[in-house]
C-alpha cells in the first residue's frame, strides 16, 4: 500500500487534533495565570531570590496536579457541558473525546503530579495539592448544582495553589503568605460574577446554581463583586507593610490604583447589570491579576 504525500499530511493534522483535544481538557489558559501566580508567590516568599530549581519543581508538579483537576472536573461535568453553548464543543461533551481515556489520563496526571511534588520540593505541597484537587473536584464540582455558594469553594481552591508556591521554597506561612491567598481568594469574584451574568442563562439551562441564577436580578451578584473588589482593594497591600523596602510606597499606590480601577467597574456592573458591564468587568479582571502579580514581583527591585 503507497502513502500519498497527501495521506500524510491528513494523519499529521488528526494527530495534532487529538493533541489539542487532550490540551484543552487541562483548561489551559486558567493555567498559564495560575502557575504564573504560583511563580509570583515563590518570588514573594523569598524577597525576589527564589531557588529556581525547586521554583520549576513546584511549577511542573501543580501544572500536573491542576492539569488533572480540570480533566476531572470536565469528566463529571460532561453531560452537562452538553446543555450549555459555551461547553458544548469541548472534547468529552462532543465525544471527541471518549470518557475513560479522558478519566485515565486524569488519573495518570494527578498521580504523576502529587508524586513528583512529593519527590521533589516535599510532603507539605503535594499534601495542599492532593487537598486542592480534592476540594476542586469532590466539592466544588458538585456544588455548582446545588448551592451558589460553589463560588466562595471554587475561590479557595483557586487560591490554595499560591500556598503551594510558597511552601515549596521552605518559607514558613505568615500574614504575607495569608494576604496572597486572600487576594487571589478576592480576585475570583469580580472576575466569575462577570462570567456567572453573561452565560446566565447557559448555566440555568444546565442546572447551574450560580448568583445570578438564583437571583435574576443580578443585584446580589453585583454586590458580592463590589465587596470582594472593595476587599481586595484593602488586602492588596499588606504584602508591602513593614517592609523596609524603599518601594514599599510606589507598591502601595499602585495596588491601590488597581484595586479601585476594578471597584469602579463592579460598580458600574452593579448599577447597570448588562452584558456590556459585565464584559468590562471579565477584562478589567484579566487584566488587574497580572498587573498585581507584577507589581508584587517588582517590589523587591524597586
Ligand atoms: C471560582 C473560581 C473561578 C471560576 C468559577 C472561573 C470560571 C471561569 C470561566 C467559566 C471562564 C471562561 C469564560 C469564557 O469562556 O468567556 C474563565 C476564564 C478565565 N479564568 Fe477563571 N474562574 C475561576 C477562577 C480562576 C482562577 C483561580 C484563575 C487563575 C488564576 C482563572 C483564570 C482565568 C483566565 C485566564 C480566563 C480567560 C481564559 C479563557 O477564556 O478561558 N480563573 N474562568
Ligand atoms: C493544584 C490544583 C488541583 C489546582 C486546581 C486549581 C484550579 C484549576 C482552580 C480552578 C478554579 C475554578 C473554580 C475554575 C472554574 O471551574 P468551572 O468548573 O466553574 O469552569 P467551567 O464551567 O469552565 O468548567
Amino acid at each position: 500500500m503507497s502513502t500519498t504525500p497527501l495521506a500524510l499530511e491528513e494523519r499529521r493534522a488528526g494527530r495534532l487534533a487529538i493533541v489539542a483535544d487532550y490540551v484543552e481538557l487541562t483548561k489551559p489558559k486558567i493555567a498559564v495565570m495560575l502557575l504564573t501566580a504560583v511563580a509570583v508567590s515563590g518570588c514573594v516568599a523569598t524577597w525576589g531570590q527564589p531557588d529556581l530549581l525547586r521554583l520549576f519543581h513546584a511549577i511542573v508538579g501543580t501544572a500536573l496536579v491542576a492539569a488533572s483537576s480540570c480533566v476531572w472536573n470536565q469528566w463529571i461535568e460532561r453531560r452537562f457541558d452538553l446543555l450549555m453553548k459555551r461547553t458544548r464543543d469541548r472534547p468529552l461533551p462532543s465525544g471527541r473525546i471518549a470518557g475513560n481515556s479522558a478519566a485515565l489520563f486524569g488519573v495518570v496526571l494527578g498521580s504523576v503530579g502529587v508524586s513528583y511534588l512529593a519527590a521533589t520540593v516535599g510532603w507539605l505541597v503535594a499534601a495542599i495539592g492532593a487537598a486542592t484537587w480534592l476540594l476542586y473536584v469532590v466539592v466544588y464540582t458538585p456544588m455548582k448544582r446545588t448551592s451558589p455558594w460553589n463560588t466562595a469553594v471554587g475561590a479557595v481552591a483557586g487560591a490554595l495553589p499560591l500556598l503551594m508556591g510558597w511552601a515549596a521554597m521552605g518559607t514558613p506561612f505568615d500574614l504575607r503568605a495569608a494576604a496572597l491567598f486572600a487576594i487571589l481568594f478576592f480576585w475570583q469574584f469580580p472576575h466569575f460574577m462577570a462570567i456567572a451574568w453573561i452565560y446566565r442563562k447557559d448555566y440555568a439551562q444546565a442546572g447551574m446554581q450560580m448568583l445570578p441564577v438564583v437571583d435574576p436580578t443580578g443585584l446580589r451578584a453585583g454586590r458580592q463583586a463590589i465587596g470582594a473588589a472593595l476587599a481586595l482593594t484593602l488586602v492588596s497591600v499588606v504584602p508591602f507593610l513593614n517592609a523596609p523596602l524603599d518601594g514599599a510606597p510606589w507598591c502601595i499606590a499602585a495596588a491601590l490604583f488597581l484595586g479601585v480601577a476594578q471597584l469602579l467597574v463592579a460598580v458600574r456592573f452593579s448599577v447597570r447589570r448588562d452584558d456590556k458591564s459585565a464584559r468590562r468587568l471579565l477584562w478589567a479582571s484579566l487584566i488587574y491579576l497580572p498587573a498585581m502579580l507584577g507589581v508584587l514581583l517588582a517590589f523587591p527591585i524597586l
